[in-house]
């Protein structure tokens, strides 16, 4: 267990008798620790009792704010909480998609697939409304990083791309986490959000909070967030530690 930074802390105390409250997260790289098959992303022990033990909270709402589908992330996670599941970067807010999309996507990922298949260890994820290319596993850096530019250039300019850790997605939405965000605080009335996030659509989130908000900025890199801790158990700490401020 390290210890949650004291400007968090405080913040967290400050925060933690405001309702509604809304705790929302993202997943890979925040409850789950980044591996190389994206399948195999299961959460960091712990992390799925701290979580229903803040939904347990009276006032308080969790949400799961993902890249992924809503499917994949419940079954990646193997959770049922009660929690509002937002997938697909916002694209997923209501439900799942409708099956229009679907032939737009299925499109693009005909386009890259033989960019992929020319490079050993590359990955391409389809999902419900988006088409990731993952080089966690490509072996040669330069290799990795044409494949990246060579989908990037594949683009037409009616999708959106979101770059990520080790991956360039593509998607036939222009959903963006902070707009889901924007959306589920306004619904709930929360007068307080709490976000956890570790890249960089998550920024488009941390951009949005306020003053009363506290965002947490999972690893390096420049954030828009106001605290940072180092990795997924350090994230861990501070959902416990919210835990046991909201009971
Ligand atoms: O918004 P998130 O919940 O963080 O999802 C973002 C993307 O996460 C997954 O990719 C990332 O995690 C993989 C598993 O650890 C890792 O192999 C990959 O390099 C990372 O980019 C997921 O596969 C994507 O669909 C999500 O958009």
């Amino acid at each position: 267990m390290t210890a949650v930074p004291a400007g968090l802390a405080t913040a967290l105390t400050e925060l933690a008798g405001r309702r509604p409250l809304l705790v929302a997260s993202d997943y890979d790289g925040v409850l789950s620790p980044l591996v190389g098959d994206p399948s195999a992303a299961v959460p960091t022990p712990g992390t799925g009792e701290a979580l229903a033990r803040i939904a347990g909270a009276a006032g308080v709402t969790v949400a799961l704010v993902s890249g992924r589908g809503v499917a994949d992330l419940r079954r990646v996670s193997g959770w049922q909480g009660p929690y509002r599941w937002v997938g697909s970067h916002g694209a997923e807010y209501d439900g799942p998609l409708t099956g229009e999309l679907a032939s737009r996507r299925d499109a693009l990922a005909d386009r890259l697939a033989p960019l992929v298949a020319a490079v050993p260890g590359a990955r391409l994820e389809v999902k419900p409304a988006s088409v990731a290319v993952h080089v966690r596993q490509v072996a040669d850096p330069a290799a990795a990083a044409s494949l990246l530019s060579a989908a990037d250039a594949a683009a037409d300019p009616s999708l959106t791309k979101k770059p990520g850790k080790a991956v360039l997605e593509l998607a036939v939405t222009d959903a963006d986490k902070g707009s889901a965000v924007t959306r589920l605080r306004d619904e709930l009335g929360a007068v307080a959000v709490v976000y956890l996030g570790d890249d960089l659509t998550d920024e488009d989130v941390f951009r949005r909070l306020g003053p009363a908000d506290v965002g947490v900025k999972v690893g390096e890199g420049e954030t828009a967030a106001g605290h940072r801790v180092a990795d997924p158990d350090a994230a861990l700490d501070v959902l416990r530690l919210l835990g046991d401020l909201l009971a």
